[in-house]
């Protein structure tokens, strides 16, 4: 079988044990080389190989609906569904995105990008399959760090009291992005490592299968000596006291296990649990031996020696700012740091081994990690709680509720600010300005540079209050260390370069564009008025009372939602205030932004040098026919 000319997965079906083994090293060599060079999800992929290509096996897709949590292991889904000759283009501008996708094909059914979705979203499908009287099975597929999600917990609370039919497949390797963690992943451990109990489980309940005719009267005394099997040798076992069967674990690499367990799911009429057990980066020496994370997903590398292309020469933002968050928490005790199941993205791994006791992975469990943090800050203390933009999403009510209203002194520093590139529609972080700003309590900062950053991180440890730093994915501009800034004072904007032609507003790292415009402008004898409104909130009213009576026209520049953005906010405030300056706004309209490079997508958006001139230039001349 050359695996190039996959079209459809009906061809599994004939396949014998070797067979399967020879395909899914092709598939693995094939995966190693091609995310070598475009970067992608390796690690969590070469785990699945072969439950992929099991479940594809057993189950006929897409009519029987196999749904993929998180959705970033889902490449070889991809393959086997007649993908193949796109990867070249995978996580690029316009190519194959990194996740499951409907309009790519008819066998994604689910799309998804953040965690945890996989239960609820199978819950939905095998109620309506029932309600319609159609007969097909419903498989999610979920990572044992997906599954420390609140939301993935409570679609177990519901799965196990409707006893839905579905077939769970949990994909336990150990790792979340980094080494799992939490009272869920220890059950696992202690299920796994009690393989002879599961065993003698497993034969016991074969061979009363196997017993002809088994009267309601002997399955009631197996339900009793399998439960003691279960008392006798488990701690707890979690899934069939909610009322899901429990199948495993099995070696996700064995394709007999695999065939024997996915038979015997497919035989059972309520909710049933393959726990499959498989080695993230399997086939792959750097990622399987990778106890940090680095191989859960990356750019290209050297298949060779592994080594990850494309270094830089500055250190990241995340690096920036929690080195800086550190040095504050050497002076002060009472900064303690928390993550959802990110330390290795926010590159909170220094802060974990320096105060290991004031440093919390509470796992994929977004809301959580924010009401914990308001209640650090209740109890005296100043949490740093460092979430992506994408993720802060999970915890808006506790945001509101738990943080906000309170007024509690959390410092969450928004990682992954603006657009994100690769990850696409799913990871942009564009939305937090239109869902913080209204938050009453809350001040959001976004600094132009490193420098800024550093006294944003002075003032946040200092402020009594929420607070929030955003900042974007990749590098910080590497400033020369001797430059000093004049003390920054909360809600005060800063002019870049003077001018009375028009007036630009921007923060973060769409500043340097704009000035790059104002420059250009500059050598056409035009000065422009550069703002860098690095409070997104409380805006800088009196800054904007002065524009406001100057009447000077105002274009605003924002990496990120128009709706409920800056300009829409300093929109308004001219409104409240009867000020009729024109203002023009650039930013990513009422749409959802694909994957592709950063600059590609900016480009398509429109913040890009030429369209800000263009505009830019627009403004000044019909300003100049008015006046
Ligand atoms: C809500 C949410 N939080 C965090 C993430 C970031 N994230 C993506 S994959 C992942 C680890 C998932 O672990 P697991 O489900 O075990 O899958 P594995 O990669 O081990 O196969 C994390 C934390 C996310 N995608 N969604
Ligand atoms: C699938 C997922 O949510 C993460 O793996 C994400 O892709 C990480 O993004 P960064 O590479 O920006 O840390
Ligand atoms: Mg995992």
């Amino acid at each position: 079988m050359n695996i190039h000319e996959i079209t459809n997965p009906d061809f599994l079906e004939d396949m014998n044990t070797e067979q399967l083994e020879k395909l899914s090293a092709d598939i693995r060599a094939f995966l190693i080389e091609s995310c070598s060079k475009t970067g992608g999800h390796i690690g969590a992929n070469l785990g699945v190989v072969e439950l992929t290509i099991a479940l594809h096996k057993h189950f006929n897709s897409p009519e029987d609906k196999i749904l993929f949590d998180v959705g970033h292991q889902a490449y070889i889904h991809k393959i086997l569904t007649g993908r193949i000759n796109e990867f070249d283009t995978l996580r690029q501008y316009k190519g194959l995105c990194g996740f499951p996708k409907m309009r790519e094909s008819e066998h994604d059914v689910w799309e998804a990008g953040h965690s945890s979705t996989s239960l609820s979203a199978a819950m939905g499908m095998a109620l309506a399959r029932d309600i319609k009287k159609e007969d097909h099975y419903v498989v999610p597929i979920i990572g044992d760090g997906a599954l420390t999600g609140g939301m993935a917990l409570e679609a177990l609370n519901n799965i196990g009291s409707e006893r839905t039919p579905m077939i769970i497949i949990l994909n336990d390797n150990e790792m979340s992005i980094a080494p799992n963690v939490g009272a869920m992943h220890n059950m696992l451990g202690r299920i796994r490592s009690n393989v002879s109990y599961n065993r003698a489980k497993y034969d016991f309940e074969e061979m009363i299968e196997n017993v002809p005719q088994v009267g309601a009267k002997l399955r009631d005394i197996v339900d009793r000596v399998k439960d003691s099997f279960k008392y006798l040798f488990v701690e707890g076992v979690f899934f069939e006291e909610l009322g899901i069967k429990y199948l495993g674990p099995v070696d996700g690499h064995d394709y007999e296990e695999l065939d024997t367990a996915l038979k015997n799911a497919k035989d059972f009429k309520g909710p049933v649990l393959v726990h499959v057990v498989t080695k993230k980066g399997k086939g792959y020496t750097h990622a399987e031996t990778d106890e940090i994370g680095t191989w859960h997903g990356l750019g290209p590398y050297k298949i060779e020696t592994g080594e990850v292309l494309g270094g830089k020469s500055t250190v990241s933002w995340s690096e920036f700012v929690s080195n800086t968050v550190l040095s504050h928490a050497h002076e002060d005790e009472r900064i303690v740091a928390v993550t959802p199941a990110m330390p290795v993205g926010s590159k909170l791994t220094n802060f974990a081994r320096t105060y290991p006791e004031r440093f919390f992975d509470v796992g994929i469990a977004e809301q959580h990690a924010i009401t914990m943090s308001a209640g650090l800050a209740a109890a005296g203390m100043k949490p740093y709680l460092a979430i992506y933009s994408t993720f802060l999403q999970r915890g808006y009510d506790q945001l509101l509720h738990d943080v906000d209203r309170q007024n509690l002194n959390v410092f969450i520093g928004i990682d992954r600010s603006g657009l994100v590139g690769a990850d696409g529609e799913t990871h942009q972080g564009i939305f937090d300005i239109s869902f913080i700003t209204p938050l009453p309590n809350m001040v959001l900062m976004m600094p132009k540079d490193e420098r800024e950053a550093s006294q944003m991180i002075e003032l946040a440890f200092n402020h009594d209050g929420p607070i929030a730093l955003r900042y974007p994915r990749g590098n910080v501009n590497g400033i020369d260390d001797e430059v000093t800034y004049p003390p920054l004072e909360l809600g005060k904007w800063e002019n870049i370069s003077e001018g009375d032609a028009l007036t630009i507003v921007s923060f973060g790292p769409t500043l340097e564009l704009v000035q790059d415009v104002a420059d250009a402008f500059k050598k056409e004898n035009i000065n422009i008025n550069v703002v860098n409104a690095r409070f997104i909130k409380p805006i800088d009213e009196s800054m904007l009372h002065e524009l406001g009576q100057k009447n000077q026209p105002i274009l605003v520049v924002e990496e990120s939602m128009l709706e409920g953005g800056l300009g829409s906010m300093i929109g308004s405030f001219m409104l409240d205030n009867n000020y009729k300056n024109s203002i023009e706004r650039i930013g990513i309209g009422n749409e959802y932004i694909e994957h592709g490079n950063v600059n590609e997508l900016l480009d398509d958006i429109g913040i890009s040098f030429d369209n800000i001139y263009a505009k830019a230039k627009e403004m000044v001349n019909q300003d100049n026919e008015e006046n």
